[in-house]
């Protein structure tokens, strides 16, 4: 597949695919000793997490180790629901992100899950799920793969697909990925449009060298996506960051109110990255008063949610256990 999406992530070297590109076996054999790691945060994921695990363990882990993937791994992010019970009876390794390096300390976030994996995954290659994922299938796995594992040069794979947004009933209202188009898309015209190619610079799904990933400030909450892409780019080049079609994904919907704050996270780990890779200086803890409004007996009353804004340091940094460059 040629297309344009290809040409503006990468330019030369060819960087966009579509899942088809690749069985499972033909990568199992391209595979050799290096290891997979599938992670899945999930926060309250109770009614969809436990489908995500089971299909990727079927289609991929074989028991005598020989599959393409290696470990499943859900990271329960703070769940108050029966997420991590549900995760463990589909057969998944399961720790909590607070119980993982306690020492290191705790916050709120996805971005805040995907860090702590580093330290209980083993992976060469890690791939990132999400757990509320409705319409999907396990070829988002080999797709993510299929990169990393033909060319040494690229570093992160993300996926690209159609995001309809349903109504109760299941007819398509309109399109989603609305912090997409509204915050990272437009921030990225405005300060890195040689990334104007990258077609879902937030996509949940993506891929990365675990050697890589290891050297990257992680933004605690949202912001962990663009944050990935930005680093990449900055450290190997637009050219290091490949795309795949992957098809129909559907998940959960937020409210516009629950938007707002991710937004928030999404512009200050881009701003942070605007100029060259950045984020060391944050504190875990850091955040930005976010002021919306909700109609109330007395007018408009100002709600204000402090948005968690920091970074975790590179996990190399913090005793992360040795990383082969593969
Ligand atoms: O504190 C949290 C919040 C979310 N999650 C999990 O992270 C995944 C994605 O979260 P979700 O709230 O569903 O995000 P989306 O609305 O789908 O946001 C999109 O855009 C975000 C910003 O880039 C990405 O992080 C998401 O993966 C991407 O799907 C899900 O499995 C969640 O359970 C956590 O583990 N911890
Ligand atoms: O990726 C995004 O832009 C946000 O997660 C919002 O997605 P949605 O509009 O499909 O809910």
């Amino acid at each position: 597949m040629t297309t344009a999406m290809g040409e503006g992530a990468g330019g030369g070297e060819r960087t966009a695919y579509a899942a088809s590109d690749w069985t499972p076996e033909d990568l199992v054999e391209v595979k050799g000793d290096r290891t997979v790691s599938v992670v899945i945060p999930a926060r309250n994921e109770a009614g969809t997490v436990g489908g995500v695990v089971e299909r990727i363990l079927a289609d991929f882990v074989a028991a005598d180790g020989g599959g393409l993937v290696d470990e499943v791994v859900v990271i329960d992010s703070d769940s108050t629901d029966a997420t991590a019970a549900v995760a463990r009876d589909s057969g998944a390794k399961v720790f909590s992100a607070r119980g993982i390096r306690p020492e290191l300390g705790s916050v709120e976030g996805k971005g805040e899950a995907l860090w702590k994996s580093q330290f209980v995954t083993s992976g060469d290659l890690v791939v990132f799920v999400d757990a509320d994922l409705v319409d999907w299938g396990t070829h988002f796995v080999t797709g993510l793969l299929g990169p990393l594992l033909t060319r040494d040069d690229v570093h992160l794979v993300k996926a690209v697909y159609d995001r309809p947004m349903l109504d109760a009933s299941g007819h398509e209202e309109e399109s989603g990925g609305r912090v997409t188009e509204l915050v990272a898309r437009p921030w990225l015209a405005i300060h890195r449009p040689e990334l104007a190619g990258i077609v879902q610079p937030l996509s949940g799904e993506w891929a990365i060298r675990r050697a890589s990933l290891a050297t990257f400030s992680v933004p605690v909450g949202y912001g962990v996506e663009i944050a990935a892409v930005l680093d990449t780019a900055d450290r190997f080049g637009v050219g290091a960051i490949a795309q795949v079609d992957l098809g129909l994904r559907t998940h959960r919907h937020h409210r516009h109110d629950t938007l707002g704050p991710m937004a928030v996270q999404v512009l200050v780990a881009a701003d942070r990255r605007r100029v060259g890779p950045a984020g060391e200086q944050a504190a875990p803890a850091s955040t930005v008063g976010l002021t919306q409004y909700a109609r109330g007996p007395a007018g408009f009353e100002p709600h204000v949610t402090a948005v968690a804004t920091g970074e975790r340091p590179p996990a190399d940094t913090v005793g992360m256990p040795s990383v082969r460059r593969r």
